[in-house]
């Protein structure tokens, strides 16, 4: 019986991936024993077929292996710690599949199950494309659909699929290029390369070049880039189990980006019943961070919204001024100077325009947008629900200790643990500095005027003082800059007693000896420093009485960052196979491609078809559905790198086998795809 094992070679490699086999002439290495083998023989290649083969192949059970001569098998994906796990899928279990690979002169009678009777082997080139000896053998945990028997194979009888054609020319070579061995296992030619012709070359996963050596190491080499799970710093920082850290994203993680995007996402529901202009300059689809209210005894009325930018798509926070005239444009040197800061506890300043888009002469600014914001007053001056019979008579119109109200607030919670002012104070400073350093002075270190995002704190709205009440002489900086840092003591006072009140002037001394009570020198001494302003103060003096706390704030950041990069590593494995499935998604069961019915059902799409039946439809012996997610995601990784490995498909009539190899259906997919792309562009 012959083969079409050869025609398999030819029309398969011709198309393969330059990824994986990186192209010389007729897209197939010259150092390729495959291309040694074809030159020699220059076989006739009919169409690529796998029904041709199919037909031409019947192997009457049992099949019996005569000898073997490639190293041992590698098993493929035997699950271990899923309870569906099926015993029959134990390694090397005789009820499955012995691979023509195995040294041993096992019977293949039990193929697939007890259902199997006349099964047709195919083998898509055991010596692997490309030339490369693939010794090692997928055992697959693949079950006969032993209760299922469905008609589609290419080659059931009354199958008319009209792209499968049947060669013409038998492609058995006569004779055999140095290096490979044929071997015929019941009418199905296989050929091995013997162990000493294993070449070394280069194949790539992705854009990275991964270097081969031998066959046998290199088959998972190939995958060196799938995530390894967690790293053991980083699984012991996570508070969950060993397996359900490795697979899923912390909760509290996925709640704060799942709420952050929530926020970022809210649109107005009725825009047209809201008085915000449709357009606002480049931005659009406005949305108000604060109610809209009005505030008489404000000099400069102000809005906040969240907008997106027509051009890019990106959102920003944009801070009106109503009714606002610029007095003298010689106050955009400042804004440059604020646009050019960059800092990651600043928000950052981005344009500055006039617009009429709201009915008046506005002044926007606009911010880098920080979604799920809150301002510290919000955050930790709001008064609990259990406040000391104090009832606010203004809810939501108190202003804090700034120039804007003299509304305060008393009883908001209990007192913060010092670490977390030891947080705020270090961010601030951090912010102060770069400020202060780039010959800027903030001139608005209010509650309202600092923003919290999760951990991180950072100085909103910079830049507007300097805009509204614009100074030309630039030597006044220095002054703003030391009343800066009385407002930071203020601040910090106000932190520590968690009450604006403290900060009053009567009250001040009264507040210094509860934070003495309270908590360590260190914030004492850092607050009394602040507020002395006698002599002449610097934030970099801050430094020793931050002291060594600078350096547990370090550690947690990068702790932070390590589970981070963690969750990270996770996840863009998780994009990668995603796309995957959105190729196979978007080729399988296509009813239609280019006035062709049959396209997904036939040639290179078949075996995607049985592919994807492999990875989603296996079953289990007693035909229960084997539902294995590490068997998926191991499957399609090993497409992804397209290794050389070999994998069993069976069609749903469960008559046929295909034996492919990973890269050839790599190759298939990608094949399938561009031919969509391509389409769907012309
Ligand atoms: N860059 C930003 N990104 C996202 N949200 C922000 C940003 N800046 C401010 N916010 C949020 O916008 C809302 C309004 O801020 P705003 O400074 O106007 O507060 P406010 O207390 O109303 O002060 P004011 O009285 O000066 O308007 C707040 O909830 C704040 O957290």
């Amino acid at each position: 019986m012959s083969t079409f094992l050869g025609n398999f070679f030819r029309a398969d490699t011709a198309a393969m991936d330059p990824l994986f086999y990186p192209p010389t002439s007729g897209g197939i290495p010259s150092e390729s024993k495959l291309a040694t083998y074809m030159n020699r023989h220059n076989v006739v290649t009919p169409t690529y077929g796998l029904s041709s083969g199919l037909s031409r192949l019947s192997l009457d059970s049992p099949i019996s292996i005569k000898k073997a001569q490639v190293p041992s098998q590698s098993p493929e994906f035997i699950p271990s710690h899923i309870n569906s796990s099926p015993s029959c899928y134990s390694p090397y279990n005789g009820n499955v599949i012995t691979p023509p690979s195995v040294k041993s002169n096992t019977n293949i009678t039990p193929i697939l199950g007890n259902q199997a009777t006349t099964t047709t082997v195919q083998s898509a080139g055991l010596m692997g494309m490309n030339g490369i000896a693939t010794s090692s053998y997928s055992v697959t945990p693949i079950k006969g659909r032993s209760n299922s028997i469905h008609n589609d194979s290419p080659q059931s009888v009354g199958d008319t699929s009209p792209a499968i054609n049947t060669p013409q020319t038998s492609p058995t070579p006569t004779t055999l290029p140095l290096g490979v061995h044929q071997e015929n296992v019941g009418g199905t030619i296989y050929f091995y390369p013997t162990a000493n012709h294993t070449s070394s070359q280069t194949s790539s996963v992705g854009s990275e070049s991964v270097p081969q050596t031998t066959s046998s190491t290199l088959m998972y080499n190939h995958m060196g880039h799938v995530y390894p799970g967690p790293a053991s710093n980083v699984i012991n920082m996570k508070p969950k189990t060993l397996l359900s850290s490795a697979f899923f994203m912390p909760e509290e993680m996925r709640i704060e980006i799942q709420g952050r995007n929530e926020i970022a996402n809210l649109i107005m529901e009725n825009p047209e019943n809201s008085n915000l202009p449709i357009e606002v300059d480049n931005y659009h689809s406005l949305y108000p961070l604060e109610p809209e209210t009005l505030h008489p005894k404000l000099i400069q009325q102000s809005s906040t919204y969240k907008a997106t930018n027509s051009s890019t798509g990106i959102k920003y926070c944009l801070r009106r001024l109503h009714g606002f005239r610029l007095q003298s444009t010689k106050c955009m040197t400042v804004v440059e100077m604020w646009k050019k800061l960059q800092h990651s506890n600043v928000v950052q300043l981005r344009e500055v325009f006039t617009t009429k888009a709201f009915g008046d002469n506005s002044l926007v600014l606009v911010y880098d947008y920080h979604p799920g914001s809150q301002t510290l007053l919000a955050k930790y001056f709001t008064p609990t629900q259990e406040s000391n019979g104090y009832t606010d008579p203004f809810p939501g119109e108190a202003r804090p200790f700034s120039h804007k109200s003299n509304l305060q607030r008393t009883a908001n919670g209990p007192l913060l643990p010092e670490t977390t002012i030891w947080s705020i104070i270090m961010q601030l400073t951090s912010g102060l500095r770069a400020i202060h350093q780039a010959s800027l002075a903030c001139r608005a270190l209010d509650p309202t005027k600092i923003i919290v995002t999760g951990k991180r704190v950072r100085f909103s709205f910079p830049g507007i003082s300097d805009i509204v009440s614009y100074d030309p002489n630039t030597a006044v900086v220095n002054h703003y800059q030391q009343e800066d840092l009385t407002s930071l003591g203020k601040l910090v006072l106000a932190l520590a007693c968690r009450c604006l009140h403290s900060v009053h002037r009567d009250n001040v001394q009264t507040s210094i000896e509860l934070v003495s009570r309270q908590y360590s020198s260190d914030l004492r001494n850092l607050i009394i420093y602040l507020l002395t302003s006698s002599t002449r103060r610097s934030v970099t003096d801050l430094m020793p009485m931050i002291g060594a706390r600078f350096y547990t704030q370090l550690d947690a950041l990068q702790s932070q960052c390590d589970m981070q990069e963690d969750e990270l590593a996770k996840e863009m494995e998780n994009g990668r196979l995603y796309r995957l499935l959105v190729k196979l998604g978007c080729i399988n069961e296509r009813p239609d491609f280019n006035l062709d019915a049959t396209w997904s059902e036939t040639g290179d799409r078949y075996m995607l078809k049985l592919f994807r039946d492999y990875l989603f439809h296996s079953v289990t012996e007693d035909g229960r559905p084997y539902l294995d997610q590490a068997h998926i995601v191991k499957c399609l990784n090993k497409l992804d790198a397209g290794v050389m490995e070999k994998v069993q498909l069976m069609s749903r009539d469960e008559q046929s086998v295909l034996i492919v190899s990973y890269a050839e259906l790599k190759n298939c997919l990608e094949n399938a795809f561009s031919e969509l792309v391509a389409h769907a562009a012309s």
